[in-house]
């Protein structure tokens, strides 16, 4: 199933024009399609079948109650002096109001339950996608046709129940049509024909339209998602204070102005044509109706059918004309949302690349040799350079590490590469003797804490933003308190009026901000919440005052004594107290040694520090 939703998909990708054959082959979804809708509710989806089917015979009932009306109506004006059977005539009446009241409440009951449906399934399709995001790499979330296709996903979370109304609205107009159709060929079968003939125009024309619509709609995704994130960018709290100093709410609103002003017109030019071709298409079907109407009231002046018969006729041939006509347009229109569907599932059937073995290798605790970095290459998706190459080192069961480089040195993509966010291109790394790849992925990144130099500010309590470190402990309060103390964040916590509870960020509620250096001793309670065997820190304390960071250190060494851990710095005060410190230069190794043997070494760390010392003098 997956491989022919990906070669479908690819067929979509390349190029944007949708043919028929693709049109067709799309409805090749509705049966997933349906066994989502049905997993979200078997009641509903039942109930609203069962509902529409009672429902499609009453137009034809309706009609044929109606011509029994006039031909009474007729007979008893004929024979004035027979009264008798109005009786029979009221009796009619009351059943085709009996049948206009269970239509309007049928109409309603069916509303109500898609409507239903319709909510369950969105808040469905949006567990799906996050619970499929969870399952994806880090490598497809900076892919920037990842995101196009996450996009057009997203898109279908809302409004895809049309799709489920409209499948099941054209099965109820099919039924509906077989009583009218029978009633009328009963007459004369070629009036069948007609109808078809000239319903034809009309479809073919939407048709059309249709696949131009979808298509412009898709080659616009990139454009989609760029003013989707300008009007972020113009209007959010997180980017109002440099949209107001630096002064770019007029570059912002020019570059939305322009982008969406072109799609208008493009979308214009379309609306345009789809409805002036609507009108004449349709036209040709008005005048098919109208010639067989003729026809009837004709034979109904001559005498070959009653009164009755001629507003049966003319009534049914009316409804199948039109429901005809719904059902070709609904067609069309279903084509579309099953193309459409595609891109859903299109998501769905991407696959990491990034996952555990089969049969996993037991993940060793403690750790004994540590982790082996074997010529060791990475390099990023979309980029040429390399951003790690021929990388060989060991770090030591219990041994603290320093990495010192240039910005874009590869300090980050090498922890990048330690906790399997992503995997080497080039050699391999190995812990305790075996691949990383064989061990288990979940229990790897559970023995990792990582606190990242652009970790998330979470727009929840300060408990919980701890407590991400460890987010199944989120209730064990006093880890929450002793990992804040570690991290000097129970300080900060002590200021804010709500305490653990205090929601921070200014999103919600009556949310609170924090200072950088605030934000980082809470993001740092995080590394402590965890009880991995390896602690990273990528420059934990950038924001940190001087005397904050000489305490998070003197506290960092203590508390994780026996454990390995890395830290990232551009501090020369921070870094000294490792180890061993590795130099990292334009992706290669350039120097490991202790503080005194780099220094003794006279190399780049003895300079970059010689540096750093003669910037205090
Ligand atoms: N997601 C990415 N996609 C493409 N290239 C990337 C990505 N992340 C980093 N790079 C590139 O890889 C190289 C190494 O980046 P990395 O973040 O590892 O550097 P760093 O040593 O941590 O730098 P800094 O001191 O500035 O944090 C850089 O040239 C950077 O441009």
């Amino acid at each position: 199933m997956a491989k022919k939703e990906k070669s479908s998909a690819n067929s979509t990708d390349a190029k944007e024009q949708v043919s028929w054959r693709e049109r067709f082959a799309a409805l090749g979804n509705l049966p997933a399609f349906f066994k989502l809708v049905w997993e979200v509710s078997p009641g509903l989806f039942l109930g609203n079948a069962a509902l529409r089917l009672i429902r499609a015979a009453i137009p034809a009932a309706t009609l044929y109650v109606g011509k029994l009306i006039i031909d009474q109506v007729v007979a008893l004006t004929k024979h004035t002096d027979t009264g008798h059977d109005t009786n029979y005539l009221w009796w009619l009446v009351a059943a085709e109001f009996g049948l206009a009241i269970l239509s309007t409440s049928l109409g309603r009951a069916v509303s109500l339950m898609d409507s239903l449906l319709g909510d369950l399934f969105a808040n469905r399709i949006s567990i799906r996608l996050m619970e499929h995001a969870a399952t994806l790499d880090l490598e497809q979330f900076e892919d920037a046709t990842f995101y196009d296709k996450l996009e057009r996903a997203r898109r279908q979370t809302s409004g895809r129940t049309v799709l489920l109304s409209g499948v099941f609205g054209q099965v109820q107009e099919l039924i509906s049509i077989g009583f009218l159709a029978a009633g009328l060929a009963v007459y004369n079968p070629w009036l069948l024909l007609l109808i078809l003939v000239a319903v034809t125009p009309s479809f073919i024309g939407d048709n059309y339209f249709n696949q131009r619509s979808y298509s412009l709609s898709r080659s616009w995704t990139p454009e989609r998602r760029e003013l989707d994130y300008l009007r972020y960018v113009g209007a959010s709290d997180e980017t109002a204070k440099e949209v107001k100093i630096f002064g770019l709410s007029n570059f912002l609103i020019d570059r939305f102005r322009s982008l969406s002003w072109e799609y208008y017109l493009k979308n214009r030019s379309l609306a345009i044509s789809r409805a002036g071709w609507g009108t004449l298409l349709t036209g040709l079907g008005t005048a098919g109706y109208y010639g067989a109407y003729v026809w009837i009231v004709m034979r109904a002046v001559s005498g070959q059918i009653s009164l009755g018969d001629l507003t049966f006729l003319a009534g049914s041939f009316r409804q199948v004309r039109g429901s005809l006509e719904g059902i070709l347009l609904q067609f069309s229109s279903l084509t579309q949302e099953a193309i459409y569907l595609q891109d859903l599932f299109d998501y769905f059937a991407i696959e990491p690349l990034i996952h555990s073995p089969k049969t996993v290798r037991p993940f060793p605790n403690p750790i004994r040799e540590g982790f082996v970095f074997e010529n060791v290459g990475f390099k990023y998706t979309n980029s040429d350079r390399w951003a790690l190459r021929n990388l060989s080192f060991t770090l030591q069961a219990g041994e603290k590490l320093a990495l010192v480089g240039e910005n874009g040195a590869g300090k980050t993509t090498l922890v990048k590469l330690l906790a399997r966010l992503y995997d080497p291109a080039e050699g391999r790394i190995l812990l305790d003797g075996y691949d990383l790849r064989e061990y288990d992925l979940m229990e790897l990144r559970r023995n990792i804490g990582v606190i990242f130099q652009d970790y998330t500010r979470f727009k929840m309590s300060a408990g919980i933003n701890i407590a991400v470190g460890d987010i199944d402990e989120r209730t064990n309060q006093p880890r929450i308190e002793t990992s804040a103390q570690r991290s000097l964040a129970d300080t900060v916590i002590a200021k804010l009026a709500g305490g653990y509870d205090q929601q921070l960020g200014r999103s919600f509620g009556k949310g609170v901000e924090l200072s950088g250096g605030e934000w980082q001793k809470v993001a740092l309670g995080r590394a402590y919440m965890r009880d991995a065997q390896l602690i990273i820190l990528d420059e934990p304390t950038a924001a940190l005052d001087a005397r904050a960071e000489y305490e998070v250190f003197q506290r960092f060494g203590k508390l994780t004594e026996g454990k390995s851990s890395v830290i990232i710095s551009h501090r020369f005060s921070t870094v000294r107290m490792a180890d061993r410190i590795l130099v990292l230069e334009n992706g290669t190794l350039l120097e490991i040694g202790s503080h005194y043997e780099l220094l003794e070494k006279d190399g780049r760390y003895a300079e970059l520090f010689g540096l750093q010392a003669r910037g205090y003098q």
